[in-house]
């Protein structure tokens, strides 16, 4: 059937001003009916199996939707300037959080001299999930990302803008369907290409969604989801003798150890600390109170216009 352009039905409308999550994003299925006008209106989406979650930034909703029914998030970073451990383990969290299974791509090994040794370094902030080098432009590892792909799987791209993104998407169709940005020659960062969000279907393979490149996510992310991009943290924590362990001082503490024998880095501690902290605020921001609260307000606007 192709492309249409449909509006939103009065179901959705009121779904969508109650909640942002229910509004579709990329990669929903949506229920639309064809009048016999010749309108065409978007009357329902149907359940996700799996979604990535932002935070919305007008705090209206749990969150906002980035891409629905993804089955592999590819979180994509550079190697050349050197990759962001921080932001791999936020993306991680988002990844965890969505219900889909996480890979790590690193972009641009062709540009440094040891992207096996950056690999590893990688691999320790990223326990238990798949890491790619991938270079779009001498084509090392476009295969095993390809791989990916097959039996109808979904696959989405996140991660900085200029870490390469569309490259890899135009590397994985054959053909150039996404503009690239050209990195700015004097500090070698990549213009914010894409606009909006794009899905391509790979035909006998599966679907690919390229989203824009996510600065600052803010995490809707639980316990659940920085615990999945924690594990080796979790399990230390696990150990300590008392359950509420802040690991600073007590006795019987299994994490503090493990960063004196060099066993867990300093900087990991401290980042996982940090997202157990945004993650317990985002559940104290959202309580149903709030919640109702932002719903009447929208309710209230609506009805001004
Ligand atoms: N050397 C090298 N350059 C690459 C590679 N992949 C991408 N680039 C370059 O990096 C720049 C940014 O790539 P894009 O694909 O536009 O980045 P993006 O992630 O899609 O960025 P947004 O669209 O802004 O989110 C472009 O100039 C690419 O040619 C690679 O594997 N090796
Ligand atoms: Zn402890």
């Amino acid at each position: 059937m192709g492309a249409v352009r449909a509006s939103y039905g009065g179901d959705m409308l009121r779904a969508g001003a109650a909640d942002r999550m229910a509004l579709p994003a990329v990669g929903d299925w949506a229920a639309v009916r064809d009048w016999p006008d010749d309108r065409v209106t978007l009357e329902a989406v149907l359940p996700r199996r799996t979604a990535i979650v932002r935070d919305s930034a007008d705090r209206t909703s749990q969150g906002q939707v980035v891409a629905a029914n993804v089955d592999v998030v590819a979180i994509v970073e550079h190697l050349d300037p050197d990759p962001d451990l921080g932001r791999i383990e936020r993306l991680l969290v988002l990844a965890w959080g969505s219900g889909a299974q996480p890979v790590v791509v690193l972009t641009k090994p062709d540009l440094v001299p040891d992207p096996d040794g950056m690999r590893a370094e990688v691999a320790a902030v990223a326990p238990g999930v798949e890491i790619l080098l991938v270079s779009a432009v001498s084509g090392t590892g476009v295969d095993e990302l390809g791989a990916l792909l097959r039996n109808g799987r979904t696959l989405a791209l996140v991660g900085p803008s200029g870490a390469g993104k569309s490259t890899l998407t135009n590397a994985l169709l054959g053909v150039d369907v996404m503009p690239t940005g050209s990195v700015r020659a004097r500090d070698g960062r990549g213009r914010h290409t894409t606009t909006h969000r794009e899905l391509v279907v790979l035909p006998g393979r599966g679907v690919l969604i390229d989203t824009p490149g996510l600065r600052a996510v803010g995490l809707v992310a639980d316990d659940d989801a920085v615990a999945g991009a924690f594990p080796d943290v979790e399990a230390l924590a696990a150990r300590c003798r008392f359950r509420d362990c802040t690991h600073e001082a007590e006795p019987g503490c299994a994490v503090r150890p493990a960063v004196e024998d060099g066993d867990l880095d300093e900087d990991r501690l401290a980042r996982w600390r940090n997202l157990r902290r945004e993650a317990a605020r985002n559940a104290a921001h959202r309580t149903p109170g709030d919640r109702r609260a932002v719903v009447a307000d929208l309710e209230a606007r609506r009805h001004r216009r």
